[in-house]
């Protein structure tokens, strides 16, 4: 019987549609279709080849079911389905961008590193900012800890700074890290709360771990809230060691200090910004840098000898402790700067690869037990994220210095040996030797002792430099840490835990306890924990550790929101401005319609957001230009009233004009006028009223905002 030959499929009938400005095909079923053309490259597979169809899958007859020889369509679900990667175990949420560290002076008396050696030379770096116990798609304003995790690729190899924006860790020993992480992340029975502390597992956990208890008042405070990743410091936490070309050694503790300097947000404002712009540290970044405002960090070391380290009872290794500044002043030593945001996400911020163990000639650890652990832990994390042992390989972990080695195949092995040698010693004089002049040589300590599972005495005062950092800072910050404590703490369902973080307190400062105990509602008081030594009370103050002290007296890198509404005065609202951007802050404009306003002089002014979607917790300080007329209608508006009564709650700076009174007489502010709610000068004086704004907050204000009325003493 002949054979029966069914035609090629026909070519579809496509008419030519017009979806507003584009010109499309449209298919028999309505789907539209774009062709290449001019220049336009033809899409392809994986494997090359041109596609024809991309919105069809094969099938038999225009309703019949799918036939497999579809190769198109199942390389393109297959490629999908694998799209995704574990991610981090921790600081899975993070965001990196590109830069370059410049070095200021030769530091070749103390280090032989290469990229220390010569004034001015810029070394690429890369850097990437994380929260800690969140997934990779919760909010930026958790209460967390931010990794500040700088790649810096040097001519000797890739040096890794994987740090903090706290200089201190919870845990002194590497063993630990596991039982704090589960502790930190979600319950494994319910899967929540994630990326919050506030939970029985987390403060149990802590309350049984007085190491932590530093630590404690470091995230209690608003360090874990910051108000950008660019106003925060970073620290290399660990004491690490310079080595120099005679091989001789320096101790060095690392901190990143912000060129903006610091700034953090209120509780109460965090929680509202996480609603409004989950992405709130990220946009930042991405338009500080995208405007060309590009962060920078002093890189300062704390450089000590051993006679130092042995002048204190604590120890430098236990990475609970810091030198304070006023004892051991940073030098400054470079600058890093990030000039430049990743072309692609995923290939550059998701798959960067950290790793402590990343250190080039000249740099070395110390016998900090919980950085000798995160040696072993980083590179077997990474064969887990990313796949297989040739993560080197990628572009953002490569270094960017001559390399040979015989490391061969592998998954995806991109960077392959050529010819007939992969081993050495060899006879035949190819491939690379090793060089004792050159290479990394470890510092030569003499170690000696017993083997076993110990913890040296000197690591067993938890509570003074707990104490230390409480009352190092100012009133406003004090008020804010009970504030935390209380949070976190009324979120723990377990009283005895309640309990046992109030007796740890009562170690730290007594009056902090009494608030946090009166505020939870305590009927008495616990006794103070056991204490392992008792807490020094000759600690001086050390105002380096205060937010407050450390900001910056400008409104500089700052952003305003100023809302405005239809007959705003032009030249007011002109002259603002111009302040503002003389100041080298930003602005952004609010208005009922994000359509825009028609302006006092006829002008239509677009406005970048609409009053629901601007609310002014995304705002360093606010001001509100408005008509009498349109105001009239404004104080019916309900975002409106939170725009005003927010900032005002939140001790920001408000600024307004004449015709805004009836909308701060709504918000219920209008009573309570202080020095930060200023009616607007003439266009003249706006500069001294953005002047003012470098003052940032006016804390002062908070206790009649937030606080209530104190609760009698517990006895
Ligand atoms: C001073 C204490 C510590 C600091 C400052 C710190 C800092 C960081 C930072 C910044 C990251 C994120 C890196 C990135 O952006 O990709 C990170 C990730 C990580 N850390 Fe730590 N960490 C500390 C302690 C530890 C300890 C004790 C361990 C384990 C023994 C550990 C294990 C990990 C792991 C497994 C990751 C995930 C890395 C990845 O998947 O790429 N960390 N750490």
């Amino acid at each position: 019987m002949a054979k029966k030959i069914t035609p090629a499929s026909p070519a579809p009938k496509l008419e030519t549609a017009t979806i507003h400005d584009q010109k499309l095909q449209r298919g028999a079923g309505g789907e539209l279709h774009q062709f290449a053309e001019g220049d336009t490259p033809v899409l392809t597979t994986a494997q090359g080849g041109p596609v024809a169809d991309d919105q069809n899958s094969l099938r038999v007859g225009a309703r019949g079911p799918l036939v497999v020889d579809d190769f198109h369509f199942r390389e393109k679900i297959f490629h999908f389905d694998h799209e995704r990667i574990p991610e981090r175990v921790v600081h899975a949420r993070g965001y990196g961008a590109h830069g370059y560290f410049e070095t200021y002076e030769s530091l070749a008396k103390y280090t032989r590193a290469d990229l220390f050696q010569r004034p001015g030379e810029k070394t690429p770096a890369f850097v990437r900012f994380s929260t800690v116990a969140g997934n990779k798609g919760s909010a930026d304003l958790a209460r967390d800890v931010r990794g500040f995790a700088v790649k810096i690729y040097t001519q000797e190899g890739n040096w890794d700074l994987v740090g903090n924006n706290i200089p201190v860790f919870f845990i002194q020993d590497a063993i630990k890290f596991p039982d704090l992480i589960h502790a930190a992340k979600q319950e494994p029975d319910r899967a929540f709360p994630q990326a919050q502390t506030a939970h029985d597992s987390f403060w149990d956990f802590i309350s049984l771990t007085p190491e932590s208890m530093n630590m404690v008042m470091w995230i209690m405070s608003d360090r874990t809230i910051p108000r950008s990743l660019r106003f925060m410091e970073g620290f290399g936490v660990h004491t690490f060691r310079f080595v120099n070309a005679r091989d001789e050694s320096t101790f060095v503790k690392f901190h990143w200090k912000p060129k903006l300097g610091l700034q953090s947000v209120a509780w109460n404002e965090a929680v509202k910004i996480n609603g409004a712009d989950p992405d709130f540290h990220r946009r930042d970044l991405w338009n500080a840098i995208q405007s060309g405002n590009f962060p920078e960090w002093e890189l300062q070391v704390q450089l000590f000898d051993q006679a130092f380290a042995d002048s204190f009872d604590f120890d430098v290794l236990d990475p609970t402790k810091i030198i304070p500044e006023e004892l051991l002043k940073p030098q400054p030593i470079g600058r890093l700067v990030l000039d430049r945001m990743p072309d692609n996400f995923f290939a550059e911020t998701e798959q960067v690869a950290f790793m402590t163990q990343n250190v080039p000639p000249g740099i070395d650890f110390s016998n900090d037990p919980l950085l000798q652990g995160r040696n072993f832990s980083y590179l077997d994390t990474q064969l887990k994220r990313l796949g297989g042992p040739n993560f080197t390989h990628l572009p953002i972990n490569a270094p960017k210095c001559p390399m040979h080695n015989f490391q061969q195949d592998g998954h995806m092995a991109m960077r392959n040996p050529i010819g007939r040698t992969n081993y050495q010693p060899n006879s035949r004089n190819e491939g690379p030797r090793e060089s004792p002049m050159q290479g990394y040589r470890h510092f030569a300590s003499e170690e000696q002792g017993t083997k076993a599972r110990l913890r040296p005495q000197s690591f067993a005062d938890h509570y003074s430099q707990a104490r230390q950092f409480y009352i190092s800072q100012t009133g406003a910050e004090q008020r804010h840490i009970a504030s935390a404590l209380t949070f976190e703490l009324s979120k723990v369902e377990t009283l005895v835990i309640r309990e046992r973080m109030v007796s740890h307190l009562m170690n730290i400062d007594e009056t902090l306890a009494t608030t946090v105990a009166q505020k939870l509602g305590f009927k008495s008081m616990p006794k103070a924990a056991d204490a392992a030594m008792p807490t020094r009370q000759d600690l001086e103050p050390s105002p380096a550790l205060s937010i407050v002290e450390r900001g910056p007296k400008r409104f500089e890198g700052r952003k305003l929101g100023i809302l405005i509404t239809d007959g705003v005065d032009a030249k007011l609202l002109k002259g603002l401005t111009d302040a503002i951007t003389k100041e080298k802050a930003v602005f952004e404009l609010i208005a009922p319609k994000v359509g825009g306003v028609t302006a006092s002089d006829g002008t239509l002014i677009a406005a970048h957001h609409m009053i629901d979607g601007g609310p002014s917790v995304l705002f360093d300080a606010v001001a509100i230009l408005t008509s009498a007329s349109a105001t009239e209608d404004l104080v019916n508006e309900a975002a409106a009233r939170d725009f005003v009564a927010d900032a005002f709650q939140h001790c920001k700076f408000i600024g307004y004009d004449h015709s805004a009174v009836p909308l701060l007489e709504k918000a219920g502010i209008a009573d309570s006028l202080d020095e930060g709610v200023l009616s607007l000068p003439g266009e003249e004086g706006l500069s001294a009223f953005v002047a003012e704004l470098g003052k940032l907050r006016v804390w002062g204000r908070e206790p009649s905002v937030k606080l209530g009325k104190a609760s009698p003493p517990i006895k």
